[in-house]
């Protein structure tokens, strides 16, 4: 299998993928903040990482995702007054909506921790950081000292002095406007923790260092998110992290999404150009979402088009029919003594698309030329298998079929053989308990008939005393 190499935003380079525990992927990625319902431009950022993670664990790792959930911030405070609701309603109401969207679209971080059960290992990591010298206390408020942190402005190139808008109180309070707040002193009316500073709540930056290090440790291999987050907020993680943990680099590799516009802009809560998640479910499968994101590479930007959606939904029919079929004409296919030269030829082209599959995936995770693939494998089907009963053929076709879909998880869910067991036990108990109301009822030839049927499958009844205990002797 080739290495897999990844891009690095940086060092600006494909390097090695090599980390920092054998078999073991930490991989983190940023979250939304949640005032409003979640957007396809998140799912752009959140579909294409779990593709990442997907073929990190078709090539055999074990990987811990964690991605945050922003509960508590400015954005969230305005909309509450807005709408006259606590800034806690809002951010359920919004989590929940994120929630929902990513599980349909078969997206599930191992952990979704949020900042307000946080808040105790933030003041923690804040306090430390003014005992190392990094941090200072200024009316009320935290900041992140950045003249002491010399790498500042290495990942997003900004050293050049631009900045970020803030009010003009802020930078009077600070000693340089580069620093920024790890803890903001409560406005009027505003939630509130309290901390060794008083009343306050914390700045944005601080949550993604302390989640990401309470349940990933450091380093972390992979961190993510989208190409807007690289300043000031990843610099700004970078630096905290850095000088909290004394651990550098505290990332291995820095991973970032290219935006996907609307009319050739950011698609954004704050332009207010959005399309929401739950709109475009109501019209497209998740499964059709899915393949029209990771059609592009995560690096690119991708344009919000109706037109593609359609084409991505032709696709995604087109890939899973054959599929269906596939599967369906493996049961009448006969294993072959021999093959013919076509049938090698075509047994060839199917192995060299995974071999390519494996490549394209390989080289920064390349879902674009995957996805070309796929639709090539498809045709194969069409024109050179389906007419055919070679079991060899079909299994190979389906094999290629399976692997790549664990990158792009759109083909038909199976039952999980955990749910499966779980479905066939409460099934088994179903039967026991009419078993046991014929038996009451004093009808025994059905009660025995479901005993002898049950047994015929390789299920074993025990009656002892009132209780009917079972035995699967079969699989
Ligand atoms: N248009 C977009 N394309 C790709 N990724 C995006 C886009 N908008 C947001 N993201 C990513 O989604 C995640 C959550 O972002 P966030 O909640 O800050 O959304 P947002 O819509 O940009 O909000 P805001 O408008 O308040 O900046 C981040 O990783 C961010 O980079
Ligand atoms: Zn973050």
């Amino acid at each position: 299998m080739p290495k897999i190499k990844i891009y690095n935003t940086l060092t600006r380079q494909i390097e090695e993928f090599v980390s920092s525990e054998e078999g073991i992927v930490k991989m983190y990625v940023c979250g939304p903040t949640v005032y409003d319902y979640s957007h396809i431009g998140h799912a752009r950022t959140y579909i294409s990482f779990d593709a990442i993670k997907k073929y990190f664990q078709l090539r055999g790792y074990k990987v811990i995702h964690v991605q945050n959930v922003t509960d508590i911030d400015d954005k969230i405070i305005k909309r509450a007054n807005q709408e006259g609701k606590s800034w806690k309603e809002i951010a359920d109401f919004y989590t929940e909506d994120y929630i929902n969207a990513i599980e349909k679209l078969r997206i599930e971080p191992d952990i979704l921790p949020r900042v307000t059960h946080h808040i105790e290992d933030i003041i923690d990591a804040v306090k430390r950081l003014i005992e190392k010298g990094y941090a200072y206390e200024s009316n009320g408020s935290v900041y992140f000292d950045v003249s002491k942190y010399d790498a500042y402005g290495e990942l997003s190139k900004k050293t050049g002095g631009e900045n970020w808008r803030q009010e003009e109180e802020v930078i009077k309070e600070k000693k340089n406007p580069f620093d920024f707040a790890l803890w903001k002193k409560m406005k009027e009316g505003e939630p509130y923790w309290e901390s060794p500073w008083g009343y306050g709540r914390p700045g944005w930056h601080i949550e993604c260092s302390v989640m990401s290090s309470k349940y990933l440790g450091v380093p972390i291999d992979i961190h993510g998110g989208g190409g807007d987050l690289i300043f000031p907020h990843h610099e700004n993680e970078r630096a905290q992290s850095e000088a909290l943990f004394g651990i550098k680099p505290w990332v291995r590799y820095w991973l970032h999404t290219g935006m996907l516009t609307i009319r050739g802009e950011k698609m954004s809560k704050s332009l207010g150009n959005i399309v929401f998640l739950k709109d475009l479910l109501s019209k497209y499968k998740p499964e059709v979402i899915r393949l029209w994101v990771l059609s592009a590479h995560y690096r690119n930007q991708i344009e919000f088009n109706e037109e593609l959606l359609r084409q991505a939904e032709a696709n995604y029919k087109r890939i899973t029919t054959a599929y269906i079929e596939i599967e369906n004409q493996m049961k009448s296919a006969k294993p072959r003594f021999s093959l013919s030269k076509e049938e090698i030829e075509t047994m060839n082209e199917i192995i060299n698309l995974h071999r390519e599959f494996h490549r394209a995936m390989s080289e920064d995770f390349n879902t674009t030329l995957a996805f070309k693939y796929w639709m090539e494998a498809t045709s194969i089907y069409y024109k050179k298998v389906s007419n055919s009963e070679n079991l060899s053929l079909f299994q190979s076709l389906k094999f290629l079929f399976d692997e790549i879909d664990r990158v792009f998880d759109i083909l038909p869910q199976k039952v999980r053989s955990e749910g499966e067991s779980e479905l066939a036990e409460s099934l088994i108990r179903l039967l026991i308990d009419v078993r046991k109301a014929l038996r009451e009822k004093g009808n025994y030839e059905l009660a025995d008939k479901i005993r002898s049927e049950l047994g015929n499958i390789g299920i074993q009844l025990m009656d002892k005393g009132s209780e009917t205990k079972y035995l699967v002797t079969r699989k």
